[in-house]
């Protein structure tokens, strides 16, 4: 089950001594190491920047005769150097020395380190922080580039996690206008918008985010970026910068002058692939942005920066995978890192007097290229073997995936006026109608109520159906086709003109014959047969139709009657076909006649489950969290379980017993999902548990 772990200050992770440990080190790296490329190239820009103030200190630096290769970043990130790098300053300032204005920019850098664990253990829920610290916290490649080689990556890669986070939780304009940030910070966080973006509309319930996600993040981004666009130095030092120029490196001649670029080309696939789901889960959006990360880092000659993108898709895979994605994932890292020392500029010691740039540039001059070249090979195929285990499990085993690629399928049966359409619209509210196609078996009767045919059959009789239709429309919407479906207006008793009903993730198929073909019934995920107390029955059916169909009371007192032996005959019978049976009834049936409307009727719900492995857990919830009455009945042969359940319950504890009873399919409900109160309630909460058990079978 998730669990979400507590406020950030007071997570029992801090108190880890893994934790602590990792940050005495990481205190002790700041204090002791200088990076080269801090030392040669952003230090002297941000003293500069804080010494001259200015809004635009990149012309400003070049101006004052600074490197144009000094500070490659944009306003955000030097947001974010500021406040560690201007305490450093004004502590150089106050003793006169110049060691404390690294040591400030190193411990923002350190801020930047402590909020990415932070968002990973809200962004990857887990029982194991303890696991989550050795993968991030001691990760070897966060501790050798941030901190010996002194890159500030983890900065845009906090704020892309902030804004997976944001999204997680569905504040779509508050997480694009973090990943606008982002984008401000290090524009190469861009690859993951797409995703982002593909995840919002390939789910229905998102959909509607879509556009103040994306708004917010143009905003947001061109706000930060555009008003510099008029610096001379900000276009030289930061939109000239030589890294954008990287993803062209890997590419094949084509003909005399072109060439296909292949690293954009393996980026465009995988995006294609992202948008192939047919529903995205944030597990997968997580895994489908991490592959494309993996891909375009390994498909350029990427600066050791870069491969810190990659880390928390690695730990997302090593906290979910098992032991071979570790070891597989640590071997990665070594390489990269033995592969790193003797081309990356490193650090020096100057509290130890220690210099190990000669020792490591003697050693670098004496590898072969080819050994260079080998070892780089090396990096990129273990890099390459993780990608392939990342495809196979993080996204062709996720159970999601498995789920998503297929509708979801439920089939209704019940007498008429049994509640089929009650239940369905509670359906379709607890999934969203944006994702529900309704097929209607009363849109299948062959006449319409003027027809002469009546008179010899009644609509409970299959033959005035038609079921292979009904049947063939079902099968197809399960293939991902629309069909043509024309409406029986029960106000007019009259078709509608046909019209088309298209495809959907989930598909209800309600109807007095729904579970009539053994053919379709054994494609449904979920079949429910409604066995209504006759009583309560008669009573909503001839409120509904005198009330709302246009009927008088005399027709539908007559035709109950004239409809009862085919009751008993066609649709009683599918009962034993179904695997759940829901059986409402009135608490107090001699007070039906009284009610002013048989639907404000006190109800209880006889549940019959078949293979029901799971009422031990439903019965807990339904007593703990919903506070109902329960008799359970179990019959040990069949494994068929009844329940009897009453007692009052609002919607808001429904909706807290699907969290603790189904948490898996909560991504597939909408994002509020309508919840009812009371039996309806009860019903929506069993399907749904009933449908998690299917989907558990269909992937196993
Ligand atoms: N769970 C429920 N709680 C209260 N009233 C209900 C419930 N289910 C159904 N009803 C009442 O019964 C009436 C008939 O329900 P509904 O139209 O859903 O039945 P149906 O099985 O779809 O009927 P038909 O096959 O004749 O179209 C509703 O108008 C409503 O008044
Ligand atoms: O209730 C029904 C099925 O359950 C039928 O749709 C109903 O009987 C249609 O006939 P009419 O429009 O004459 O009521």
């Amino acid at each position: 089950m998730a669990l979400t772990p507590p406020r950030p200050w007071q997570d029992p992770m801090l108190r880890l001594p893994a934790f602590r440990v990792g940050l005495l080190l990481r205190l002790a790296l700041i204090v002791l190491l200088v990076p080269k490329i801090q030392q040669e190239w952003f230090l002297p820009f941000l003293d500069h920047a804080i010494g001259t103030p200015s809004l635009d200190p990149w012309s400003s630096f070049l101006a004052a005769g600074g490197s144009a290769l000094a500070y490659p970043y944009g306003p955000v990130m030097l947001l974010a150097h500021l406040p560690g790098a201007l305490l450093g300053w004004l502590a150089d300032a106050a003793t006169g020395g110049h060691a404390f204005l690294g040591i400030g920019f190193r411990l923002g850098l350190l801020g930047a380190d402590l909020a990415c664990l932070l968002l990973l253990r809200r962004l990857l829920p887990s029982d194991r922080p303890r696991l989550l610290l050795w993968l991030y916290w001691w990760s070897p490649i966060v501790l050798f580039v941030t901190y010996w080689n002194g890159q500030t990556d983890l900065v845009p890669i906090a704020l892309l996690l902030g804004a997976l986070l944001l999204l997680r939780r569905d504040r779509a304009a508050a997480s694009g206008g973090v990943l606008g940030l982002a984008l401000a910070a290090k524009l190469s966080m861009a690859l993951a918008a797409p995703f982002m973006a593909i995840y919002l509309w390939r789910n229905k319930r998102l959909r509607s985010m879509l556009p103040p996600f994306a708004a917010a993040c143009a905003v947001v981004a061109a706000a930060l970026t555009l008003p510099w666009t008029a610096s001379q130095g900000f276009m030289s030092m930061v939109l000239g910068s030589r890294e954008f120029g990287r993803v062209f490196d890997l590419a094949l001649p084509v003909g005399e002058e072109l060439k296909l670029y292949l690293t954009p080309t393996l980026y465009l696939l995988a995006a294609y692939a992202a948008w192939r789901f047919r529903r995205i889960s944030f597990e997968l959006l997580i895994a489908s942005t991490g592959l494309s990360f993996f891909l375009v880092v390994l498909g350029t000659p990427a600066p050791p920066g870069w491969y810190l993108w990659l880390v928390p898709f690695l730990v997302a895979h090593q906290l979910q995978g098992d032991r071979s994605a570790r070891v597989l994932a640590g071997g990665f890292s070594l390489l990269l890192i033995a592969m790193h020392v003797f081309i990356s500029s490193g650090a020096t010691a100057p509290l130890l007097g220690w210099n190990p740039a000669p020792a490591v540039a003697a050693v670098a001059a004496r590898i072969d290229p080819h050994v260079h070249s080998l070892w780089m090979t090396l990096v990129v195929a273990s890099g390459l073997v993780l990608i392939v285990q990342m495809l196979r499990e993080r996204i062709a085993r996720n159970d999601y995936y498995r789920i998503a690629q297929k509708p979801l399928v439920l089939g209704i049966a019940g007498d008429s006026g049994s509640g089929k359409d009650t239940l369905s619209r509670a359906l379709a509210g607890m999934f969203g109608e944006h994702s529900v196609v309704h097929v209607s078996g009363d849109d299948y009767h062959i006449w319409d109520r003027y027809a002469p045919m009546w008179k010899g059959l009644t609509h409970l009789n299959p033959r005035a159906n038609d079921l292979q239709r009904f049947n063939d429309d079902v099968l197809a919407l399960m293939d991902g086709k629309a069909i043509v479906c024309r409406r029986y207006d029960h106000g007019a008793g009259r078709f509608e003109a046909p019209s088309l009903l298209p495809k959907n993730d989930v598909i209800i198929a309600s109807g007095l014959h729904a579970l009539h073909f053994p053919r379709l019934r054994r494609r449904y995920d979920v079949s429910v047969y409604l066995d209504v107390d006759e009583r309560l029955r008669r009573a909503w059916k001839i409120h509904r139709d005198v009330h709302q169909r246009g009927h008088s009371l005399e027709t539908v007192s007559g035709s109950l009657q004239r409809r009862a032996p085919d009751s008993q005959r066609y649709i009683h019978p599918q009962k034993a076909a179904a695997s759940l049976v829901l059986s409402l009834q009135p608490v107090n049936a001699q007070q039906l006649e009284r009610l002013e409307s048989p639907e404000h009727a006190r109800l209880k719900l006889v549940a019959l489950i078949r293979n029901g492995s799971y009422h031990e857990r439903v019965a807990r919830i339904l007593i703990g969290v919903c506070g109902l009455h329960l008799d359970v009945q179990l019959a040990e042969d069949s494994g068929e379980v009844e329940m009897s359940i009453e007692g009052d319950v609002a919607a808001e504890d429904i909706a807290l017993a699907a969290r603790s009873l189904a948490p898996g399919l909560q991504e597939m409900l909408d994002v509020r999902p309508a919840w009812e109160d009371g039996m309806s309630g009860i019903m929506q909460l069993l399907v749904l548990v009933q449908i998690e058990e299917a989907l558990k079978n269909r992937i196993q």
